[in-house]
């Protein structure tokens, strides 16, 4: 469903990605795991076409995307939960849903998103910007889902939320990847979390993945080691 060739991606002359290669099938969901710093964030930007890569190929579903517009890849089934959230903290609860719907063209929000996000329906009318960190992780979550991704980035997306809540999240992502024909790609630094929702896992180090580990055959001890040197 996602595949990546030769990426590299630079800041100016600095390179920070240097020529990563993996693809991703419909139905799996991959943790790309690192310490801060290690190219995580660099390498989703790359992916969803806010940063240009340097060189390489980047194709969803065999479409080739490598240097197309952000709106052009949501089109062709990427979408991006970026690190922070980034919700829109002045529109409510629906409107920044409705953000997303551009693109799939849906005339009004799916059962679906509210099946899976009760609380964003309760809090439909209420500004994006007064919810907690984890309902607007949520929030996040269901706008990048309106556009009928094939394949759902998410950017650290248990950064700053509390234990109980990073649960909740785990499932929601367990429950999407059953309801629809979807490809899970989460950087995360959060081993536990991984472990609850990850088919593989890949540890990225200055740029280059160094290590990967089906999840049922994982050795958390090593990985443990990768994330806290
Ligand atoms: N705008 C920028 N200009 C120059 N260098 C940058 C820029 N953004 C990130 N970097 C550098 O690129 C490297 C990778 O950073 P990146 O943010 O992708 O890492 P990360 O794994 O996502 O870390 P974090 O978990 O802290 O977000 C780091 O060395 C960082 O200093």
């Amino acid at each position: 469903m996602l595949d990546v060739s030769n990426l590299k991606v630079s800041y100016g002359q600095s390179e920070v990605i240097h020529g990563l290669d993996f693809t991703v099938p419909k139905n799996e969901t991959l943790a790309i795991m690192g310490r801060n710093g290690m190219g995580k964030t660099t390498l989703f930007k790359s992916l969803i076409g806010i940063l240009d890569s340097t060189d390489g190929q980047i194709s969803i579903d065999g479409i080739n995307v490598t240097n197309t517009d952000s709106y052009k890849r949501v089109e062709n089934g990427i979408a991006y939960v970026p690190q922070g959230r980034m919700i829109f903290p002045s529109l409510t609860v629906q409107e920044n849903i409705e953000t997303g719907m551009e693109v799939s063209k849906l005339k009004r929000i799916p059962d679906d998103i509210y099946a899976l996000f009760p609380v964003l329906q309760d809090m439909r009318k209420r500004k994006g910007g007064n919810l907690s960190g984890g309902q607007q992780q949520q929030l996040a979550i269901a706008r990048a889902l309106v556009t009928n991704p094939k394949v759902l980035l998410l950017d650290e997306p248990t950064e700053g939320i509390q234990p109980s809540i990073i649960k909740d999240i785990a499932n929601v992502l367990n429950e999407i990847k059953k309801m629809r024909d979807i490809t899970i790609i989460v950087s995360e630094q959060v081993l536990s979390f991984t472990m609850a929702i990850a088919d593989r896992i890949i540890v990225i180090d200055k740029g280059n993945f160094i290590h990967e580990d089906l999840r049922d055959e994982v050795n958390t001890e090593q990985i443990k080691k990768y994330l806290s040197v």
